[in-house]
């Protein structure tokens, strides 16, 4: 078995549990989930800004532990003020470390559009993302049909909530086409090897629908890359390892950004 159909086996799990602990009553109670939302596609256009995503990711199936411990209170807050268009924030336990609760300290914090980043595969996570304080979800082709796809995306809409879809080849972008996306990322990152090629963005940027707002995911390590990924359409860049693998990743983004 593949390492994302391992995952995906304890999410399955994972989400009963959660079901059963939580219940969706109890989620709808909370105080965000019916509060507005902050759009990540308006925050990525914005020219002021620098289209980077900052990710806080404790440890990955593919590093093992990156940066344990890390304050999100800090690490968020310094992401925004280095410069940031956005968070995304590792609310898996099991492979990467995180929790609903890092996501609420990040909400707390931070008035920006924050990625709940996990492998959604039931609506229930949905509106959990909602009731913690996300504004945008995950959802990722290679782990569900594009008809889980076009539903999950449809119900996170209906919560006023955005989509990143995510794919990983032609063959994932061609089959979500007409789910009504406004957000794609393109994972340069197979998360069944592991094996990372900033190629995979630039292959798949000629197949990116002009309205579609493109995001390049994973391995991107130095300030050139984006300016290059910017000449094939991109406006978003997911960056979580080249900042956390420092013991102030906020420091590391703000070096980073200084040099786009
Ligand atoms: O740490 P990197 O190489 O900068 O990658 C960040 C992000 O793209 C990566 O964490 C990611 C992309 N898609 C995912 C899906 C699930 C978990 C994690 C991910």
């Amino acid at each position: 078995m593949n390492i994302l159909d391992k995952i995906v086996v304890v999410k399955q799990k994972e989400v009963e549990e959660r079901k059963s602990l939580y219940p969706v009553k109890l989620l709808e109670s909370s105080l965000y989930f019916s509060s507005p939302t902050v759009s990540l596609k308006k925050y990525l256009l914005r020219p002021d800004k620098s289209g980077i995503i900052a990710e806080i990711k404790r440890k990955s199936p593919s590093k093992g532990d990156i940066n344990p411990y890390v304050s999100i209170e800090r690490t968020s807050i310094g992401y925004m003020q280095a410069g940031a268009s956005a968070l995304s924030i590792l609310t898996d336990k099991d492979f990467f470390g995180g929790s609903a609760d890092d996501l609420k300290v990040a909400r707390k914090f931070n008035f920006c559009p924050i990625l709940r980043k996990d492998f959604i595969i039931d609506e229930y996570q949905i509106i959990e993302a909602k009731s913690i304080g996300a504004d945008v979800i995950l959802l990722i082709a290679a782990i569900l049909t594009p008809e889980q796809v076009k539903q999950l995306a449809a119900f996170a809409m209906s919560l006023g909530m955005e989509v990143l879809l995510e794919v990983h080849d032609e063959a994932e972008l061609h089959a979500n086409m007409d789910a009504g996306i406004a957000l794609v990322g393109v994972n340069n990152r197979n998360l069944k090897t592991f094996e990372v090629d900033i190629n995979t963005s630039k292959r798949l940027s000629e197949l990116m629908p002009k309205e579609v707002v493109a995001v390049s995911e994973s391995g991107i390590d130095n300030p050139a890359l984006i300016k290059e990924l910017k000449t094939f359409g991109y406006k978003g860049f997911l960056i979580g390892e080249t900042f956390m693998k420092n013991s102030r990743p906020e420091l590391a983004a703000k070096e980073f950004i200084a040099q786009l």
